[in-house]
């Protein structure tokens, strides 16, 4: 079936080395290996794993590390020095701008954005007690948890989604919070209690989606990553994204917003897009919700920003970053 003439190559994958990050790599080498044979492109894949910054560094809250891109610097290097030819990233861990030289090659179906929550009783977040102890080191989360319940008690935890849920017991957690999307790439749906909903905890940009890094220059690989792109998960991460950036945020402070589809034409060429964002303070004492429409994702990003800026986004954001 080729219709060019491909040399072989063994195209290699960089990952961190987390059990969710080895997980998802494997998962997109699987369908790429598949999308190679069904498209005749002769290629084979190999992973290499790399430790980041931010796997380093477990033992301080990830907003006073300061950076942006503290799980991604390493792996960019690799593919400036073509150790490897992509990396697979949750698209929420992906800083907003790339470096010259490198691009998002795909953006791949997403799966569930939702947050949710693992306790230790099989409570609902409704059912927690009065003065719950609730680990998550996100103050997106915390921001909006506290919003909700001012009586939880908000304790930070770090790790790999794995040790996080060994800490919900060894360190008397009632509930940790934790991406839906992870537990269910590593086939553990069982272990949720309940997912939050979008009303109660708005996601982060970009959560469950994947993004996958490669070299501009590299069209062998671009090709190939472009048969893995999802159109529509690719305009709804846009418009998130484009939230983001006009927020000048990162992950590591108190932002989140999730796109949907509401409505596409026939012919497929246009659609409506529904984006909500928040910004909200650290301690839940403020929060700012927008929801607005739009057909171009980029633009809907942007005034929905403005949106929460003309209500002092910008001041709950500078006091953050302190
Ligand atoms: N910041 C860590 C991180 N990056 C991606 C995921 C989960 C998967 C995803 O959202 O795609 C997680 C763990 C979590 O927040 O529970």
């Amino acid at each position: 079936m080729s219709h060019r003439n491909e040399q072989p190559r063994v195209i290699v994958v960089g990952t961190r080395q987390s059990a969710l990050a080895l997980t998802q790599t494997g998962q997109v080498i699987d369908q790429l290996k598949a999308l190679s044979e069904q498209h005749g492109l002769p290629y084979t894949f190999e992973i290499r794993k790399i430790v980041t910054k931010g796997d380093r560094i477990l033992d301080v809250t990830l907003s006073k590390v300061g950076g942006k891109g503290l799980f991604v610097k390493e792996i960019e290097q690799a593919l400036f020095d073509k150790e490897i030819d992509l990396a697979v990233h949750s698209m929420k861990d992906m800083p907003y701008e790339l470096p010259d030289g490198l691009m998002n090659g795909a953006t791949p179906k997403r799966v569930d954005p939702r947050d949710c929550i693992i306790t230790a009783n099989g409570f609902t977040f409704s059912d927690l007690p009065e003065g719950a102890k609730v680990g998550t080191s996100s103050l997106r989360r915390s921001s909006q948890l506290k919003n909700a319940r001012p009586d939880l008690q908000i304790e930070s935890i770090r790790g790999n989604i794995d040790s996080r849920i060994k800490k919900l017991e060894s360190e008397g957690f009632d509930a940790i919070v934790l991406a839906a999307a992870g537990l269910h790439r590593m086939s553990w749906e069982s272990k949720i209690s309940s997912y939050l909903p979008e009303d109660l905890c708005v996601p982060a940009v970009g959560q469950g989606a994947l993004g996958i890094e490669c070299r501009t220059e590299d069209a062998q690989v671009r090709h190939l990553l472009s048969l893995l792109n999802d159109p529509l998960t690719a305009l709804t991460v846009s418009a998130e994204r484009s939230f983001l950036g006009a927020l000048n945020g990162g992950c590591q402070i108190p932002i989140g917003a999730h796109a949907t589809i509401v409505e596409t034409a026939e012919n497929g060429e246009t659609c409506l897009l529904e984006l909500t964002g928040i910004v909200g303070s650290p301690d839940g004492g403020i929060l700012l919700k927008e929801t607005l429409r739009g057909q171009d994702p980029i633009a809907l990003g942007l005034q929905t920003a403005e949106a929460l800026k003309a209500r002092g986004a910008d001041r709950i954001l500078a006091e953050v970053r302190g």
